[in-house]
């Protein structure tokens, strides 16, 4: 059998831990070889293909990025471009493609299913947004970094009696937000799924210098937004992808503390650092697990599926029911932070 992979979306720690694992598992369990191809869907529509093999994988596992390359690409010319992409498949004797991706990503795959191009699909996002599956690899990374950084602000904050903001990634949802800001003992959390009052944050951060101590720290993911009619609010409309434009949150609510109460603000934006470098030994064993499960997957013809976490097992679920939701923070996971910090 041969085997197709490409890597979509957003890069994330850990793509290149189950790049290897495709390659080595179907060389090894199937005597099967490998071709990738590079920047997301534009590798199909274009052709950009690469041989892989065992040596050419060899070492990438602790390799932040992904050596395929990643892109985006606008949807409907991705959609128009159906028969490109079967034919790129068919010249290149693809019998079942692995794409490695976000919801994007697995929404495209699930779509290529529905049109009879066999797929197995495996998601990424250090966002952990993609429903059906307990934990995407990147997540860990992501937060380690976050919590690392947000460890450094609290003593610097201190030191200055200032609040200071700390804005993580989190498009749709603030699971990396809610991670971070519990490991590193933040005082506040303000994530997509739930829109913030600035009078009730101005009031916790008085309430918190009021009592004598002397500093603030809160985490704002990138995608949270104020309530309607609670401060003048920039947006930045939806880019040629599908996707809001971000216009930096943390740094219009600090603005608005400033202006609010007095108290000294600063913002740090963690930004693309989150996603970068090595994953951490979880990510990577959750990569190579995912790759090694999607192997099999493709092998046994168990397509139009997404390896999936469930508890400490690796699981199959139909692609189009992955991605009929993205997995954001429930309420009541929110209320567990709220209630130790409030
Ligand atoms: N509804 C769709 N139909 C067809 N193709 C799509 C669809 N949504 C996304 N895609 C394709 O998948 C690509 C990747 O999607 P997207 O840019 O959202 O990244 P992703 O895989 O979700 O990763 P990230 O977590 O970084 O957002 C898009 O650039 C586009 O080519
Ligand atoms: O690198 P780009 O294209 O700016 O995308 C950034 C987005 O990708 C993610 O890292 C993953 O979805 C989001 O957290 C972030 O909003
Ligand atoms: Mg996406």
């Amino acid at each position: 059998m041969r085997i197709g992979v490409l890597t979509g979306g957003g890069d994330c720690p850990g793509l290149n831990a189950v790049i290897r694992s495709v390659v080595r598992s179907s060389d090894n369990l199937f005597g099967s070889s490998v071709v990738g191809f590079r920047d997301g869907w534009r590798g199909l529509l274009e052709d950009r293909a690469m041989e892989l093999d065992v040596t050419k994988a060899d070492g990438i596992l602790t390799r932040g990025g992904t050596i395929l390359g990643s892109a985006r690409v606008n949807p409907e010319v991705f959609r128009d471009g159906l028969e490109t992409v079967r034919e790129t498949l068919r010249a290149r004797g693809v019998d079942v493609l692995i794409p490695i991706g976000g919801e994007g990503t697995l929404t495209a795959a699930s779509w290529l299913a529905d049109n009879g191009v066999p797929v197995v699909g495996v998601p990424k996002t250090i966002d952990n947004d993609i429903d059906g599956t307990d934990l995407t690899f990147g997540f860990d990374t992501a937060v380690s970094i976050a919590t690392d950084a947000i460890d450094r602000l609290h003593t610097t904050a201190e030191s200055h009696q200032r609040v200071l903001l700390c804005e993580v990634m989190g498009r749709h949802a603030g699971w990396i937000a809610l991670h971070a800001g519990l490991a590193s003992g933040a005082h506040l959390t303000l994530v997509p799924e739930q829109p913030f009052d600035v009078d009730e944050v101005c009031a916790m951060v008085s309430a918190r210098f009021a009592r004598g101590d002397q500093h603030f720290i809160a985490v704002v993911a990138e995608g949270a937004t104020p309530k309607e009619g609670s401060m003048e609010f920039r947006v930045g409309g939806i880019d040629e992808f599908g996707h809001r434009r971000f216009t930096g949150v943390a740094q219009q609510l600090g603005e608005e503390i400033e202006r609010r109460i007095g108290k000294e603000v600063r913002t740090t934006v963690l930004g693309h650092v989150q996603r970068g470098g090595t994953p951490t030994a979880f990510d990577r064993v959750l990569a190579t697990r995912f790759g090694l499960h999607a192997a099999i997957a493709a092998h046994e013809g168990r397509t139009g599926q997404m390896v999936a976490l469930r508890g400490t097992d690796i699981t199959l679920i139909p692609l189009a029911d992955a991605t009929k939701h993205l997995k954001t923070v429930t309420p009541e996971r929110l209320a567990e932070v709220v209630s130790f910090f409030g």
